[in-house]
């Protein structure tokens, strides 16, 4: 069978510094993926490659069994909530709307559908009532779900995500994973985070990125306080590997 990402011994470098070495992975829509790892491990360029905005300079990335160019239609990405981002002065409509612009033919306005489908994302992300709102005005909680709208227009199967919950208060980081969660039933979804406790609550399938990637499936069963405090480990999820071997060490079960 296909998977609708398969990595197949991937290398990149920048400047001849190798930053991906040897990347084996496999993806399906169905599986909430997360990408943790440290600072400068990988992560985002990883990602880029997954979408067809780097090439790998070994190895290969297949995105539905092909180049992701050539597929670029049927996935969306969410970018970090940049300063650019904030600073756009347009209406959150116009914002979602965007995301049919591959769909409406060229110079044409937006259809009657166009406008359904994006009050129909507003809604799903919990923003409906803000339609008319300029973008910079929002929280960056409110402002990330206005761009995950604008992804879902699109009627992509796989949304990428970079960091979304990085400028959110706590409360707002579960929601926000609530809310992907529930967006998974219907599209698959990457996500690049930082925060372990909630990639494992959340995330059906934790790779570790650090030049070389680890593949971890998220055990259903275990309680996983031991990340309460994430920085006394150098790497959490080869721990979660242990605990699946029996290897887990007494005094942390
Ligand atoms: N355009 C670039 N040119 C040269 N080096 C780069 C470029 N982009 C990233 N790098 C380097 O590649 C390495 C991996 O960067 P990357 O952004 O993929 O890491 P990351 O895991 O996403 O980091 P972070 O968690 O800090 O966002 C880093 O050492 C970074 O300095």
């Amino acid at each position: 069978m296909q998977n609708d990402i398969q990595i197949n011994h991937l290398y990149f470098s920048y400047d001849g510094a190798c930053v991906l070495e040897d990347i084996n992975l496999q993806y399906n829509t169905s599986e909430f993926l997360a990408i943790i790892g440290p600072n400068g491990g990988g992560k985002s360029t990883l990602l880029k490659m997954m979408i067809g905005l780097l090439e790998p300079e070994r190895g290969e990335v297949l995105l539905f069994g092909e180049n992701p160019l050539h597929v670029s239609h049927e996935i969306a990405y969410v970018p970090q909530d940049t300063i650019a981002n904030k600073d756009f002065p347009i209406k959150v409509m116009d914002v979602v709307l965007m995301g049919r612009l591959s769909k409406s033919k060229a110079f044409a306005t937006y259809s009657k559908e166009d406008r359904a489908i994006a009050l129909g994302m507003l809604e799903r992300v919990g923003m409906k009532g803000f339609e008319n709102q300029k973008i910079n005005t929002l929280s960056g909680g409110q402002r990330q779900r206005v761009f995950i709208a604008r992804a879902l227009a699109c009627e992509a199967k796989i949304m990428f995500l970079d960091e979304p919950t990085a400028s959110i208060d706590t409360a707002g980081q579960i929601d926000m994973f609530k809310l992907l969660k529930s967006l998974n039933e219907t599209v698959g979804i990457v996500i690049i985070s930082h925060d372990i406790n909630v990639a494992l609550n959340y995330a059906t399938k934790v790779v570790h990125v650090n030049k070389t990637l680890f593949v971890h499936d998220v055990p259903k069963t275990q309680n996983f306080k031991v990340f309460e405090n994430q920085n006394e480990h150098v790497c959490p999820v080869e721990l979660i590997s242990a605990t699946r071997c029996n290897h887990f060490p007494k005094e942390l079960a």
